[in-house]
């Protein structure tokens, strides 16, 4: 099954649905005690921290969620997995239980390939032999959800059985349909399962959709519904009877995030709509990879079986050793991602910043060989988001001199992602969320720095105004009914045209003194001409270049996200001065 649109719409950031509440939802075990259970956002710190399994900002949260949590007889799993620890997040237990309590009124249980009409996937999740990690946690599941209703039940659980097909199809339901929800600052916070208005959305490796979460204050109603069911052999509408209405309509179940589907390319009547569940900035292995290892599915989009591969595939795969071979590419991989690893895991940001550093800089060597990464490359990405934060960190721990050096490099290493993937954008439009939040992550580091050099950057923040592109305008206007993808272009152009001039000296001040980012110019100098450096004040260049990055970032980050999102707020916030105020943290 998918779901095509019901008309044609030829602006883009449009949205195609009104907000979807969700059949289910829960949160990840992290987050158990800094979220609200019901609606997800976050708690004030608390000063006596409780060990209480679910917390609530406010009483109608709690009234509406806490018995759902007890007839659900989620409270019992956690009794339960207490005392029969269990290898995996419960959160897909939870919500497999109050998907259950919800849908047992509501269907026959016949079959459990689709249940209320979301499919299950049993066959392929299950598959396979008996030492399958993944279909074993899924059967580990069943039996502790079985366990848990029967402790609600005050049965003994002496009576579990060896199978529990219902239970193991609906948490099948749950892994092959439950989205993550991201907080106001993009961490998965939870998992949610809505109905087929959303659960019917394939997925696409070059999606025309996108979806986003309200904050829970905000409205949205009104919308109607610019997509259909449909079957997938023929793009046939489906017709649902009337007593399938349950399939689409919000649910009994109250709270839990909102979530609406908007497109993020130009879609016409009938064609089917596609969002992402996985990194699009992944080249085709990885993405194959993760999709398999999450859904058992292997994508047949357009962007995977392009032949030759398309542009942005063939950008993050290339290296500049024709003739190595698979084996020299693992062992790269496998550095680069063993030195971020290591970064994460213990923080050391020094031996990271060298290894990777190294690594660009002067290839790895394998066997007679030496690797060289193109700036493209998913690996160089990778590197360069580890490197930026990599670099704040070290600001942090260093004397002041250093400090602002290490700053230098963060904000280069940012500014050097955003570049780097804005190419990418300008020939795959699905890369509109990455982009948006590299050239906002590189607008606040740029002005992070400028802040440590100016004492009065925030005054001449406030009087900032571009007269020759008018971002902020374009930033601060009502994209209502969208954007034509056409002056999304001319927003792009306008805003490199802005920068152009003052971008050289900019970077050639963020990259003194590091070897790689001074050598790395080549690949910057396609955008922009680096070579060209014009004389002027360095200082207001910074924050022109940092303010128009954050600009242009919020204004692709309108389009996907929503105005009334907390980093558009955030934005408005360092771009008016001060920090992000009102933001609601
Ligand atoms: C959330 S459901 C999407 C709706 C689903 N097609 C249905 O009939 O209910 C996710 C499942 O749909 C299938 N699917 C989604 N996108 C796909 C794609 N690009 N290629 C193949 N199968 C896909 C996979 O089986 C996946 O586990």
């Amino acid at each position: 099954m998918e779901m095509v649109a019901a008309a044609e719409v030829e602006s883009i950031g449009v949205n195609l649905t009104p907000p979807l509440s969700p059949l289910s939802y829960s949160l990840h075990d992290s987050f158990l005690l800094s979220h609200c259970a019901s609606c997800f956002s976050p708690l004030p710190p608390d000063p006596h921290p409780s060990l209480h399994p679910l917390l609530y900002c406010s009483p109608s949260c709690s009234s509406s969620h806490s018995p759902l949590h007890l007839s659900s007889a989620s409270h019992h799993l956690h009794i339960h997995l207490s005392q029969n620890p269990y290898d995996g997040q419960t959160s897909d237990l939870r919500a497999a239980l109050l998907l259950l309590l919800q849908i047992k009124s509501h269907h026959p249980f016949k079959q459990y390939d689709r249940i209320c009409g979301l499919m299950s996937n049993r066959h392929q999740l299950l598959m396979s032999n008996h030492d399958d990690e993944f279909s074993t946690r899924i059967k580990n599941g069943a039996r502790a959800m079985a366990a848990a209703t029967m402790m609600r039940d005050g049965i003994s659980d002496s009576n579990l059985s060896e199978e529990y097909l219902l239970e193991e199809a609906v948490l099948c339901v749950v892994v092959t349909n439950a989205v993550e929800v991201q907080d106001r600052v993009g961490r998965s916070v939870g998992i949610a399962v809505y109905n087929i208005s959303f659960s019917w959305i394939n997925h696409s490796c070059s999606p025309n959709a996108c979806y986003l979460f309200l904050p829970p204050e905000s409205h949205g109603d009104g919308q109607r519904f610019l997509i259909t069911p449909a079957s997938s052999n023929g793009r046939q509408p489906i017709q649902l009877s009337p007593n399938s209405q349950f399939l689409t309509e919000s649910t009994e179940i109250h709270g839990g995030p909102r979530v609406v589907i908007r497109n993020i390319k130009p879609i016409k009547k009938g064609a089917q709509i596609t969002i992402a569940y996985t990194d699009l900035l992944q080249p085709k292995e990885l993405r194959q990879l993760d999709l398999w290892s999450k859904y058992r599915f292997t994508c047949c989009c357009n962007r995977c079986i392009a032949v030759p591969p398309t542009h942005v595939d063939q950008c993050l795969q290339t290296l500049t050793t024709a003739s190595c071979n698979d084996v020299g590419i693992e062992n790269l991989t496998e550095y680069i991602n063993d030195a971020i690893d290591e970064y994460l895991s213990s923080n050391n940001a020094e031996s990271c910043c060298k290894k990777l550093e190294n690594t660009l800089l002067n290839g790895f060597h394998y066997e007679q060989l030496i690797i060289r990464l193109n700036p493209q490359n998913h690996l160089s990405l990778n590197a360069y988001t580890t490197l930026a934060s990599a670099y704040k960190v070290r600001s942090m721990d260093e004397n002041l001199l250093h400090s602002k050096k290490m700053k230098r490099f963060s904000a280069a290493y940012s500014l050097l992602l955003a570049v780097v993937t804005h190419k990418l954008f300008l020939s795959e439009s699905c890369l509109i969320a990455s982009v948006s939040n590299f050239w906002i992550g590189a607008g606040e580091s740029i002005l992070d720095l400028a802040r440590n050099i100016m004492s009065d950057c925030d005054s001449e923040l406030q009087s900032f105004n571009c007269l020759k592109c008018g971002l902020i305008d374009v930033f601060e206007s009502d994209f209502v009914n969208g954007q034509s993808p056409k002056r999304v272009l001319d927003i792009s152009k306008m805003f490199i045209n802005c920068i152009t001039d003052v971008f050289p000296k900019v970077w050639k001040f963020l990259v003194h003194g590091n070897s790689y980012l001074e050598v790395v110019k080549d690949s910057i100098d396609l955008l922009m001409n680096v070579k060209e450096i014009k004389g002027g004040e360095e200082r207001v260049e910074l924050l022109w270049v940092g303010v128009h990055c954050l600009l242009y970032g919020g204004v692709l980050m309108n389009i996907f996200g929503g105005k009334d999102s907390h980093l558009s707020c955030y934005i408005r916030g360092l771009v008016y001065g001060g920090d992000a105020k009102d933001c609601g943290e």
